[in-house]
């Protein structure tokens, strides 16, 4: 399928028939993200429907579910709380402000309803902890939709750097910075009260697929320079660079960037968005574009070092579905990462096994990861969130 129709599909994808009984999930807070995370990934899923938004405000809610086609609306102060005291609802989308994630999510918990998070999952691996004890005791569904890594191309990534055909690792670089304008004044990410902050939002990417890909956790965090956001520059890092070791003498170095800066004359050149990640191991390079949106495109490349006599060699790769050794295939070139994500999400909470899942241990490391980078970096930690379960 050539890049157009591909992503033309993946926007607009077929409406499947539903089920007799589908899964039904509420959104809480009409976030910008909502639509491409859960809304047109549910369209071609069969066995989910979204049933519900709740916003703080009800002519924001309302607008939203005619925008979205929602049946259920949730508005005004209590909105949210009563979206999770409907019992009609099974599920919740939750995509507020990170500093919000963990009340929010303890309270869908507590009124029983399984719970897809947006990552970062809270502000601490404390709190990231107590959701998945909660979750657990509840025999519920909690997942931080961290979408990436439900796509077949990191898993291919991955599949290459396991098979041992380029050795032992050596190094691994990823960065995720995005285009100036895409966070502009007022947004939550700048917001340090909300839990904010460059490494919270984006730099979280490049930390959980290098995590991912060596399955392993940092063993010390070597170095972490921040760049301050002008606007609260002892609290919100618009950009962060860190350099850690993991086992084996591995090292890494993750860069994101809420805010790539224009170069050139006077500053006129604007940046394109950087997602990528670059593999070194003993006998060669594995690169990956676009990590984060291989929908979109990606390249894999395989570069294998010249031996002594020979010549270095070259491949790229594409994954858009996963193959399995018979040569079945799974899932669609046009399925976003959310797509994918939404399959593994339904499957847990229908009692199946999905290909990929993102475990509760895996999230609270990722968290104890993102507070020490804070840490080394000079930069308070996020806020606490004031509530508890009464
Ligand atoms: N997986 C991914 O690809 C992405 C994930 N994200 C994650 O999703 C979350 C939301 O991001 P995004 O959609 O960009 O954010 P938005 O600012 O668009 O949405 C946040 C929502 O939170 C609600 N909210 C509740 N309390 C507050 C408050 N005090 N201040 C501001 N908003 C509040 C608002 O809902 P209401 O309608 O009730 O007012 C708002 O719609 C973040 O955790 C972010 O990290 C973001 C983008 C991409
Ligand atoms: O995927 C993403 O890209 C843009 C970010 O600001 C967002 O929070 C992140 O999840």
């Amino acid at each position: 399928m050539d890049f157009i129709t591909r992503n033309l599909k993946a926007a607009r994808p077929p409406l499947v028939p539903k089920n007799a009984s589908p899964l039904r999930i509420g959104i809480i807070g009409a976030a910008r993200i909502a639509p491409d995370a859960i809304i047109t990934p549910a369209m071609s899923h069969p066995d989910i429907v979204v049933a519900a938004i709740a916003a703080r405000d009800m002519s924001r809610a309302q607008d939203f579910a005619k925008r979205h086609g929602i049946e259920k609306v949730f508005g005004g102060s209590n909105g949210y709380q009563q979206m999770l005291d409907d019992p009609t609802i099974d599920a919740i989308y939750n995509p507020l402000p990170n500093g919000l994630h963990y009340e929010w999510t303890m309270r869908a918990l507590a009124a029983g309803k399984h719970v897809l998070l947006e990552k970062p999952s809270s502000n601490h691996a404390e709190e990231t902890r107590r959701m998945f004890e909660l979750a657990e005791a509840n025999n519920l569904i909690l997942l931080e939709a961290f979408h990436y890594r439900f796509h077949p191309a990191i898993h291919r990534v991955k599949d290459i750097i396991d098979s041992g055909e380029l050795g032992q690792v050596k190094h691994i670089s990823a960065i995720l910075g995005l285009v100036q304008g895409y966070v502009k004044d007022g947004d939550i990410r700048l917001d340090f009260d909300l839990g904010g902050g460059g490494m919270m939002d984006v730099g979280v990417y490049p930390l959980s697929a290098i995590r991912y890909l060596l399955s392993a956790e940092p063993i010390s965090i070597e170095s972490s320079v921040p760049t301050p956001h002008p606007q609260n520059p002892a609290a919100i890092d618009r950009a962060i660079h860190a350099v850690l070791t993991f086992p084996e003498s591995i090292t890494a170095d993750i860069t994101g960037d809420l805010q790539l800066q224009p170069w050139g004359p006077f500053g006129l050149i604007p940046q394109l968005p950087k997602i990528s990640l670059a593999v070194h191991l003993e006998g060669g390079d594995v690169t990956l574009s676009n990590f984060a949106v291989p929908t979109l495109w990606h390249t894999i490349q395989v570069i294998t070092k010249a031996e002594s006599g020979a010549n270095a060699q070259t491949r790229s790769e594409i994954a858009f579905t996963f193959k399995d050794e018979d040569g079945k295939e799974h899932g669609e070139v046009w399925w976003t990462t959310y797509r994918y994500q939404l399959e593994a999400f339904v499957d847990r909470v229908r009692g199946r096994e999905p290909r990929t899942w993102i475990s509760a241990e895996d999230s609270i490391a990722q968290m104890e990861a993102v507070e020490r980078i804070y840490e080394k970096a000079n930069m308070p930690p996020r806020p606490w969130s004031s509530f508890s379960l009464a």
